[in-house]
């Protein structure tokens, strides 16, 4: 009979996203680079004591960014399997794909910039 939940494929299932997730920082340039951001931020938001609503909003868009980083990963490897050679529409989907990541981590950096900057400039500002 049918188990209503099976949690051996649900183990197996988080198996096989924990070694997508191992080789999206191990082979992935972008994505080390997203997670030296975050090493940083987390450094800057333990030393500025930020509030539990900011940690909330930075962990969401950390979790955006590495989720399209991965996804476009994804998608450009299904694109080399498709079409190893040049084409243009193959083009145009993995700019799309990557302006995908761009815009989020556009949108992370402003966060990051309106969440810091004033903790940076009371910091200079009381040292004065
Ligand atoms: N098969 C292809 N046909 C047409 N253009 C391509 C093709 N492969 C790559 N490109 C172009 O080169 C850009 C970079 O593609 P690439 O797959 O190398 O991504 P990347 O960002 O360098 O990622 P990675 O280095 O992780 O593979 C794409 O955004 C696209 O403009």
């Amino acid at each position: 009979m049918n188990q209503p939940v099976d949690i051996r494929k649900a183990i197996r299932s988080f198996r096989y996203a924990g070694m997508g997730i191992y080789s999206l920082f191990r082979y992935e340039n972008n994505a080390r680079i997203h997670l030296i951001a975050f090493i940083l931020v987390v450094i800057a938001g333990i030393f500025f004591q930020i509030s539990s609503v900011e940690w909330c909003i930075i962990s969401i868009l950390i979790g955006l960014v590495w989720s399209a980083e991965a996804i476009n990963t994804s998608i450009e490897k299904l694109a080399d399997v498709v079409s190893p050679g040049y084409h243009p529409g193959i083009k145009d989907v993995k700019d799309l794909a990557a302006a995908g990541v761009l815009i989020l981590a556009l949108v992370a950096v402003i966060v990051g910039c309106i969440i810091f900057i004033p903790k940076v400039l009371i910091l200079f500002n009381g040292g004065l």
